[in-house]
């Protein structure tokens, strides 16, 4: 039997670690692969050179999406033909959302392009988790930590909340959107009714 892809996405500090931490404590996921994007390969780590300096946007998209590339080929594909189920923290979603605001001054409709650059090759999710939040309220999340990375900014983070709910209302039967501005314990509940939904099916 084939395994699922479910992938988590959502601005920062729209809760994703927290819940990818309580899935991967939960027994029912013992077993399945826990991954994330940009990964621990050295091509992940080239994309966390690029986005802590001053590269060029679309620069920026190829290794990212290469990145992609390899985590398909090493990690997604194997796992999910040895029937697992794959739980990623980030995936093309990311660059459909961020590399959409990214490149919006150097094309016309960058996440049309984004995404036709990733047919025929990607492997498209069962079920896509989006966090959503208002960027005001991550930001102010993210203070905490502090700033991590240079995305972490209200304007550009509101317009890949927009690219994340086009994304959505695209393609309903592959999102389930859930709303982070709530009580961790009710978020949870959600999260583990739209897997186990999906799991089942
Ligand atoms: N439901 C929630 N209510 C309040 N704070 C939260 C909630 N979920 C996460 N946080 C806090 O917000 C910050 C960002 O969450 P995190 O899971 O790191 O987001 P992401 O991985 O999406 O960037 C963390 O300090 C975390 O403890
Ligand atoms: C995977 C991916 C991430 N990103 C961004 C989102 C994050 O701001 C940054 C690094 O991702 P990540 O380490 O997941 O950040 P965080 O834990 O703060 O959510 O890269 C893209 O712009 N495009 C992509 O394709």
């Amino acid at each position: 039997m084939k395994g699922k892809l479910i992938t988590l996405e959502g601005i920062d500090g729209s809760g994703k670690s927290t819940i990818t931490s309580f899935l991967n404590s939960h027994p029912s996921f013992a077993n399945a692969v826990f991954t994330r994007e940009p990964t621990t390969s050295w091509i992940g780590d080239a994309v966390y050179k690029a986005i802590q300096s001053n590269t060029d946007e679309l620069a920026e998209l190829m290794l990212f999406t290469a990145d992609h590339a390899d985590h398909i080929e090493t990690l997604i594909r194997p796992a999910i033909e040895e029937g697992k189920i794959v739980i990623s923290d980030r995936y093309s979603d990311s660059r459909y959302a961020y590399q959409g605001v990214t490149l919006k001054e150097r094309m016309e409709e960058p996440m049309e392009w984004i995404q036709m650059i990733h047919r025929g090759w990607t492997i498209i999710p069962d079920l896509t988790l989006l966090f959503d939040i208002d960027p005001a309220v991550a930001v102010q999340r993210c203070g905490k930590r502090g700033e991590q990375t240079k995305f972490e900014k209200i304007d550009l983070l509101k317009g890949v909340r927009e690219n994340y709910l086009k994304l959505a209302e695209k393609e309903p039967e592959r999102f389930v959107v859930i709303d982070t501005d709530r009580e961790l314990k009710e978020i949870e509940k959600d999260v583990l009714q739209a897997i186990t939904s999906i799991i089942e099916s």
